[in-house]
């Protein structure tokens, strides 16, 4: 598809839309929709939608300076991302920019504030921006103070990447390859063998939706979770049953709670009992203590995790595994 190219889907119109991620000081400018307009009250990334024959960058620099009256430089991709809404489908393509000329004014939004960008999920974010906020979150965009970033070597996005080969020890280029081209510089011909995937809990896209399918490919999981609500046991209990049913996995699953800060409630452990007495799934309880006493658990660990490993059998006998981590709030 042409990059300006507006077409009919099954869910209605795909428009265009681009959005500017505009730095200064380490902060990023975060936009809250006017009212009387679609979205009206959620933030976004001031933009608009690409006009016929224009590029996403030639569209982004007329949206920047007819809404806000400034100018920017148009540093690097930060993600594309597809979001379906009841008036159509907006595909919503993010960019790291920088300020020119100019202070940013407002003309359509309603207000906008700068946010340290570890601080801007806590906004309330169109759906569409999600993927991106999520992405910006965790760029260390201080290197970049007074800098209008026009070379390409300086791009966050190759800070993210020394950060990855730093913190991950032993990941393969093909693990790094896959979450850049993936998750973090998104191409249209990515990913690969690990096809990693943003779960950013948004409609059609939720933990919930996403352990569901899991839970039904499956021969296998471990659970590791901190906090359990009644509810999402309850919500997904059916689908730990079929699983158990259909491959007999239950006694190779396990999953693992805490009673850390006393979040989950008697109801939970109840309907967590009840899991492991009807599907045979290994439940297990760390008992650690609040995580005020600096040496909580068994073993003087406290107890935090989120991560989800699903094992499955590919045709030709090899495992897969699915990880998933809940971002940190
Ligand atoms: N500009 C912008 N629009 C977004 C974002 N996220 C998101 O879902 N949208 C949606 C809201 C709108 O339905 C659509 C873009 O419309 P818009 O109203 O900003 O575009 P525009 O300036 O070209 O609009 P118009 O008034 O000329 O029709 O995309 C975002 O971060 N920035």
């Amino acid at each position: 598809m042409e990059e300006n190219e507006t077409v009919g889907t099954d869910t209605g119109k795909l428009i265009d839309v681009v959005g500017a991620a505009i730095v200064r000081d380490g902060k990023v400018l975060c936009a809250r929709r006017g009212n009387g307009k679609s979205l009206a009250g959620y933030w976004e990334f001031p933009g608009g939608k690409v006009k016929p024959g224009e590029s996403r960058r030639e569209a982004l620099r007329r949206e920047i300076e007819e809404e806000l009256l400034c100018e920017v430089t148009i540093a690097d991709e930060v993600c594309t991302s597809i979001q379906r809404y009841d008036f159509g489908t907006v595909q919503l393509t993010t960019f790291i920019c920088h300020l020119e000329s100019g202070t940013p004014r407002l003309t359509e939004h309603q207000e906008i504030r700068w946010e340290r960008p570890e601080d801007m999920p806590s906004l309330y974010w169109a759906p569409a921006d999600v993927e991106a906020v999520q992405l910006i979150s965790v760029m260390n965009l201080d290197r970049k103070q007074g800098s209008t970033m026009t070379d390409a070597s300086e791009s966050p996005l190759d800070n993210v990447t020394s950060e990855l080969i730093e913190h991950v020890p032993g990941a393969t280029s093909s693990v790094l390859e896959d979450v850049m081209s993936g998750l973090i510089k998104r191409r249209p011909d990515a990913p690969g063998i690990y096809a990693p995937r943003l779960i950013a809990n948004h409609p059609g896209n939720t933990m919930g939706d996403v352990i569901g399918e899991e839970l039904e490919n499956a021969d296998s999981f471990d659970m590791s979770v901190a906090f359990v609500s009644a509810e999402a046991v309850k919500s997904l209990f059916e689908d730990f049953k079929s699983s158990a049913e259909r491959s007999g996995s239950a006694q190779r699953s396990r999953l693992i709670t805490s009673t850390k800060n006393h979040f989950n409630t008697p109801a939970a452990f109840w309907d967590l009992l009840r899991l492991k007495h009807v599907t045979g799934v290994d439940v297990r309880i760390w008992n650690g203590g609040t995580d005020r006493s600096a040496h909580s658990g068994a073993q003087g660990q406290p107890f935090h995790p989120k991560g989800y490993v699903f094992a499955r059998h590919l045709e030709d006998g090899s495992p897969t595994t699915i990880c998933m981590s809940a971002v940190p709030t």
